[in-house]
C-alpha cells in the first residue's frame, strides 16, 4: 500500500499511512481520498471509460460519423450524431477537399492541427495517405510560419511547456502529462528554429510537427510521443514586445541557470520514464547543442536531429548520387556554406564513412571537406579563435573571405548549404561550381523555403540542367529547356522516424554513430534505378513507411551488434518485426 501511494502523481500530498492499517474507506482506497481530512489537499484523479459526449470529444477515440449503429448503442452516442454512418475513406475525402480549398498554407496547417485535436486517427490517416501533399503543411516550410505566428494562432496547447518557473518541480510537471508510456520525446528550447532564429516558446510547433512525423512516417504510437518546449526566455525583441507572445517575457537564461534547468529536466525524464525513452534534441542553438549531446550521450538515450539526423540523410544522398556523378566517396571534394550543427555534423559523418571505406585515418579523410562560416573559409590560421566543433576542419590554406572565392580556390565537386541564410548560392557561385563539374551535386539544406541557399529553378537554370539538386524544404519540379527536372528533398525527416523506431523496438539504451551510418545505408539502398534515371537521389516520401521499417531494422541490428539492445531475444526478421510494431491509423472496433 505504501509504495502505491508513494508512486502517486501528487507525491507531495500523499498521506502517510500505516501500511498494515485496515481502517479507511472505499474498496481500495489507493489514492487516500476517503481518509483525507478536510485540510488535506489531494489530486482529483479519475480513470474512466470514455462514452457518450466525452467519447466524441476525445481525439484518441473519436471516430465521428464512422461510429456504427452497435457502437452508438453501446457507448451512449444515440442522438449525439446525425443518422448517417460514414467510412473513414469518405471522411478522408471530405477533409482533403476542404484542406485543398484553403489558399494559404497557414490555414491548411491550422485545419490539420484542429483535426489532430479532434480526431487523431483521421489526422494520421490523412498524413499517411497524402504524405507528399501534407508534409509541407505540418512540417517545413509551413511549420516555420506557424511558429513565428504561434501566439496569434494558438487555440489549444499541444505538448508540454517547461519554463524557468517550473524549476525544482519538473518531475511533477512531467507527471501532469496524461500518458505514462512515453517512448520518444522531442525537445527544443526554441533558440534556432529552422533558419528563422530564436522563436522562444513558440518553437513548440517543431517538436509537435516532428512527433507527428514519428507516428505518420515511422509508426511510433501517438500516445508514446511527447513534444516538449523548454522556455528559458527569448532574445527575440519582436516577440518580447508581441502582446500575443505565449512564453516568458525575459532574456534567455544562460550559463549555470540554463545548465541546471536542463539537468533537472534530463534527470526527471529518466526518473519518470526510465532509460529507454529516446530524447531527441531539436533546434537548439549550436552553443548548447553540441555540449548537451556530449554531456548526456553517455547517460541517456539521446540524439541530436540537426547534427546527427541531418548527417545521416545527407550522407545517404551523397552516396546515392555517386551513381549519377561518378567516382567513389573519397574522390570527391566537399565545400559547405555553414559550419554549425548541420554543416559540421554532416562533414564528420562523411569523413567517417570515407575512412571506413578506404581505411585512411579520419584526420586524412577530413581534409577532403572544407567549410565556410560567416567569417570565410575555415583555415588553420583561424584555429585559435574557432568554436571547438569547427577546429577539425581548419586545414592548411591561405585565408579566403567569401563563398565565391572559396569555390574558386577549393573547386568542390559537392556544394552543400547549411547556413540558414537564403539566396547565398548566387548565380556566380553556382556557375563557378558548374564550370569544373560535369554534374555538380548541389544541396541547399536550409529551411524553410525562404532560407534555401538557392531555388531548384536557379540550380537547374544556372547549371544548364546539369545539377543534381536537393533541398531541405520541397520545391516543385522545374521545366528547363523542354525537360522536366524533379528536385529531391534532403531532410532529416527521412531518417529520424525510422531511426527512432529502430531504437524503440530494440530497447536500445544508447545512440551510437554506427547507427547513423546504418540508417544512412538503409536509406541510400532504397533509391531504385528508375529514380536514378530521373536524376533523384532520394526515394519518394510516399514510400516512407516501408523505408522507415528498413531503417529501423538496420538501426536495431546495429544496436544488437553493439550490445546496447535490451529487447531480448533479438527478433529473427527485424524488418518484419519493425513493420509489425508500426501504428496504423485505421479505426479500431469498439466493444
Ligand atoms: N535539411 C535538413 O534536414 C536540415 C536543415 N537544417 C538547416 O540548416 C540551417 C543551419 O542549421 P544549423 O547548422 O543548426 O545552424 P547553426 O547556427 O549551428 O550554423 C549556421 C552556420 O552558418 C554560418 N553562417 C550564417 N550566416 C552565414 C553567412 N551569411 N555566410 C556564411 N556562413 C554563414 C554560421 O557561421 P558562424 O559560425 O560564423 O556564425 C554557422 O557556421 C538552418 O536553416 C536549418 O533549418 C538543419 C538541420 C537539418
Ligand atoms: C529539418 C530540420 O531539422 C531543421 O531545419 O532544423
Ligand atoms: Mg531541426
Amino acid at each position: 500500500m505504501e509504495s502505491t501511494l508513494k508512486d502517486m502523481r501528487d507525491g507531495a500530498t500523499v498521506l502517510d499511512m500505516d501500511p498494515k492499517s485496515t481502517v479507511g474507506g472505499g474498496v481500495e482506497d489507493v489514492y487516500g481520498e476517503d481518509r483525507a481530512t478536510e485540510d488535506q489537499i489531494l489530486t482529483p484523479w479519475t480513470v474512466s471509460i470514455a462514452s457518450g459526449y466525452s467519447l466524441l470529444r476525445n481525439p484518441q477515440h473519436n471516430k465521428g460519423l464512422v461510429f456504427t449503429e452497435r457502437e452508438r448503442d453501446a457507448h451512449y452516442l444515440r442522438g449525439l450524431l446525425p443518422p448517417t454512418i460514414a467510412t473513414q475513406e469518405l471522411q478522408e475525402k471530405k477533409l482533403m477537399n476542404n484542406i485543398r480549398q484553403y489558399q494559404l498554407p497557414l490555414q491548411k496547417y491550422m485545419a490539420m492541427m484542429e483535426l489532430q485535436e479532434r480526431n487523431e486517427r483521421l489526422f494520421y490517416k490523412l498524413l499517411v495517405d497524402n504524405v507528399e501533399e501534407l508534409l509541407p503543411v505540418v512540417y517545413t516550410p509551413t511549420v516555420g510560419e506557424a511558429c513565428q505566428k504561434y501566439g496569434s494562432i494558438f487555440r489549444r496547447p499541444q505538448g508540454l511547456y517547461i519554463s524557468l518557473k517550473e524549476k525544482g518541480m519538473i518531475l511533477d510537471v512531467l507527471k501532469n502529462w496524461p500518458e505514462r508510456n512515453i517512448q520518444v520525446i522531442v525537445v527544443t528550447d526554441g533558440e534556432r528554429i529552422l533558419g528563422l532564429g530564436d522563436l522562444g516558446c513558440q518553437g513548440m510547433g517543431i517538436p509537435v510537427g516532428k512527433l507527428s512525423l514519428y507516428t505518420a512516417l515511422g509508426g511510433v504510437r501517438p500516445s508514446a510521443c511527447l513534444p516538449i518546449t523548454i522556455d528559458v526566455g527569448t532574445n527575440n525583441e519582436q516577440l518580447l514586445k508581441d502582446e500575443f507572445y505565449i512564453g516568458l517575457r525575459q532574456k534567455r537564461a544562460t550559463g549555470q541557470e540554463y545548465a541546471e534547468l536542463l539537468h533537472e529536466f534530463m534527470t526527471a525524464v529518466k526518473q519518470n520514464y526510465g532509460e529507454k525513452v529516446l530524447i531527441q534534441f531539436e533546434d537548439f542553438a549550436n552553443h548548447n547543442a553540441f555540449e548537451l549531446l556530449a554531456k548526456y550521450g553517455t547517460t541517456h538515450l539521446v540524439f541530436n536531429d540537426d547534427i546527427q539526423g541531418t548527417a545521416s540523410v545527407v550522407l545517404a544522398g551523397v552516396v546515392a548520387a555517386l551513381k549519377l556523378i561518378g567516382g567513389s566517396l573519397d574522390e570527391h571534394k566537399f565545400l559547405f556554406l555553414g559550419a554549425g550543427e548541420a554543416g559540421t555534423g554532416i562533414a564528420e559523418l562523411i569523413a567517417q564513412e570515407m575512412s571506413k571505406q578506404t581505411k585512411a585515418p579520419l584526420e586524412e579523410t577530413r581534409k577532403k571537406i572544407w567549410l565556410v562560416d560567416s567569417k570565410g573559409l575555415i583555415v588553420s590560421s583561424r584555429k585559435d579563435s574557432l568554436q571547438h566543433f569547427k577546429k577539425p576542419w581548419a586545414h592548411e590554406h591561405e585565408p579566403v573571405k567569401d563563398l565565391l572565392s572559396a569555390v574558386k580556390a577549393i573547386k568542390p565537386t559537392v556544394l552543400i548549404g547549411s547556413s540558414g541564410v537564403g539566396k547565398t548560392f548566387t548565380k556566380e557561385v553556382v556557375e563557378a561550381v558548374a564550370s569544373f563539374n560535369e554534374k555538380p551535386l548541389i544541396l541547399a539544406l536550409s529551411n524553410p523555403t525562404s532560407q534555401s541557399e538557392c531555388t531548384a529553378e536557379e540550380a537547374y537554370t544556372w547549371t544548364k540542367g546539369r545539377a543534381i539538386f536537393a533541398s531541405g524544404s520541397p520545391f516543385d519540379p522545374v521545366e528547363y529547356d523542354g525537360k522536366v527536372y524533379v528536385p529531391g528533398q534532403a531532410n532529416n525527416a527521412y531518417i529520424f522516424p525510422g531511426l527512432g523506431l529502430g531504437l524503440v523496438i530494440s530497447g536500445a539504451i544508447r545512440v551510437h554513430d554506427d547507427m547513423l551510418l546504418a540508417a544512412s545505408e538503409a536509406l541510400a539502398g532504397q533509391v531504385t534505378e528508375e529514380l536514378f534515371h530521373k536524376g533523384l537521389i532520394y526515394p519518394p516520401f510516399s514510400n516512407i513507411r516501408k523505408i522507415s521499417a528498413q531503417i529501423a531494422a538496420n538501426v536495431a541490428a546495429k544496436a544488437y551488434e553493439l550490445g546496447v539492445a535490451t529487447r531480448l531475444p533479438r527478433p529473427a526478421n527485424l524488418v518484419k518485426y519493425a513493420e509489425s510494431c508500426m501504428y496504423s491509423p485505421i479505426y479500431r472496433q469498439y466493444r
